[in-house]
């Protein structure tokens, strides 16, 4: 059972995710158009192939003429991509053809040219091909007026190429969000920063940043604000200026005396939706809306930071421009690589390596540290093995769920 105090992941989520509609729309040339999630729906303007093409190289024939034991066609000419034969086929006759060109009139199969004899007497086979074989028929692919594509899709290289072949060169996408970053503690430091003694090198932004831009976002780092009311509303000011739909804030967000970050929002009248959460790594969690800003506030310890962004701000970046998918249950089935122990009342995203058994089934074993502040654990890892709040020990072998870490790469 979940820690009843505490929010589950899944309200938390259908929270962040409650009435949020697309941004506006724009048109974008294909070539800008990756991840992006389209607008409306694409009807093709174009029949895919055109005419009936051979998939093959090798002759274009009517099967009937190659029946009789010893037969031999008349080579009359060729047809090649964009460049058919033009005229209809005559009995007895067979045309040299390539891969992508038109089927001349009258042809009805293709004999494969490593299964042809070509000698004086004209072109055969030891063994015709049946009628039918290797034609790709008008419009197997796609016919003018279908719709090709439809709106809420993400678009990734193979619906870019979709795209291209029913001819949109614009494609209606929805706009970015724009994503603010506010980073805070005054332990914090930037990349390539001499620290003092006990300062470190500010590291969320960069995984954050890049989790919303790989879902789509434009994202606004406005950098690292000391632990100080009056610093930080200098952040939200700046992120107001910069017209940010979302704003994302870094540490702070627990219940130290130097975590500021809900006092600070609330002072500038932020709606407070939730701030805690039963989730590990990931409990102090801020959601709430500022005017038209939405907020999420996601803890400090850098695992808790970027596990907080694949599960909350990702599906939102994604719900904001009319992904049908935003927000679905990405996790998979695999077999615990080790004994898991009972869980408590929050749902634990546990570092884990990927591999697979003998039998090929995804195998994942946690990490032997799980402490949210541990980067290089986190690097080694290919996923997040999921154990729900209350969830009962697992013996090794057993069942269990996993979300894949992005990028990551299962061997063996
Ligand atoms: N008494 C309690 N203490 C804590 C609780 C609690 O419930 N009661 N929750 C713990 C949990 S869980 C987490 S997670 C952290 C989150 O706290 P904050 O969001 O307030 O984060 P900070 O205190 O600012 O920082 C925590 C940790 O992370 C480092 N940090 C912060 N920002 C960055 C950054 N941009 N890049 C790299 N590292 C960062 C910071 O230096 C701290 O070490 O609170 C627990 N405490
Ligand atoms: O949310 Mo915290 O990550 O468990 O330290």
């Amino acid at each position: 059972m979940a820690d009843d105090k505490l929010l589950s992941v899944d309200e938390a989520l259908a929270r962040v995710l409650a009435g949020v509609t697309r941004l506006g729309e724009q048109e974008v040339p294909l070539s800008q158009a990756l991840g992006r999630t389209l607008a409306a729906d694409l009807v093709s303007r174009r029949t895919q192939p055109p005419v009936a093409v051979s998939a093959m190289d090798g002759y274009a024939l009517r099967a009937a003429d190659l029946a009789a034991p010893g037969a031999r066609l008349t080579l009359v000419g060729e047809s090649a991509a964009g460049h058919g034969y033009g005229a209809p086929l005559g009995p007895g006759e067979t045309v040299r053809i390539f891969t992508g060109a038109p089927v001349p009139e009258g042809a009805d199969t293709i004999l494969l040219q490593e299964d042809a004899t070509v000698d004086a007497a004209g072109v055969g086979a030891a063994s015709p091909p049946p009628a039918g074989r290797h034609i790709r028929a008008r419009g197997l692919d796609f016919r003018e007026g279908d719709a090709a594509l439809f709106s809420g899709t993400r678009l990734g290289p193979n619906e870019l190429a979709l795209a291209a072949a029913i001819n949109h060169p614009q494609l209606a996408v929805a706009r970015r969000p724009r994503v603010a970053l506010i980073a805070s503690g005054d332990e914090l430091v930037p990349p390539g920063a001499e620290p003092g003694p006990s300062q470190i090198i500010a590291c969320n932004g960069y995984a954050v940043a890049a989790i919303a831009e790989s879902a789509g976002a434009e994202v606004i780092d406005l950098g690292i604000f000391r632990d100080d009311i009056a610093e930080l509303e200098k952040g939200f000011a700046r992120a107001r200026e910069e017209r940010a739909d979302i704003l994302v804030t870094l540490g702070g967000a627990s219940v130290g005396d130097h975590d500021l970050l809900r006092p600070a929002l609330a002072r500038q009248g932020m709606t407070l939706d939730f701030w805690r959460i039963a989730m590990r790594p990931g409990k102090p969690l801020i959601h709430g809306t500022l005017g038209e800003t939405r907020i999420l506030g996601l803890p400090g310890n850098p695992v808790a930071a970027i596990v907080c962004a694949l599960v909350f701000l990702a599906p939102l970046i994604r719900a904001l421009q009319g992904d049908k998918r935003a927000g679905a249950d990405e996790s998979e089935a695999a077999i615990a690589g080790a004994a898991l122990k009972p869980n408590k009342g929050r749902r634990d995203f546990m570092r884990a390596r990927l591999g697979r058994d003998a039998e090929g089934r995804l195998v994942a074993t946690p990490e032997p540290l799980q402490d949210s502040s541990l980067l290089t654990e986190l690097v080694r890892s290919q996923a997040l093995l999921i154990r729900e709040a209350g969830a009962p020990a697992v013996a090794a072998g057993g069942a269990c769920r996993v979300l894949r870490l992005p990028g990551a790469f299962v061997t063996g």
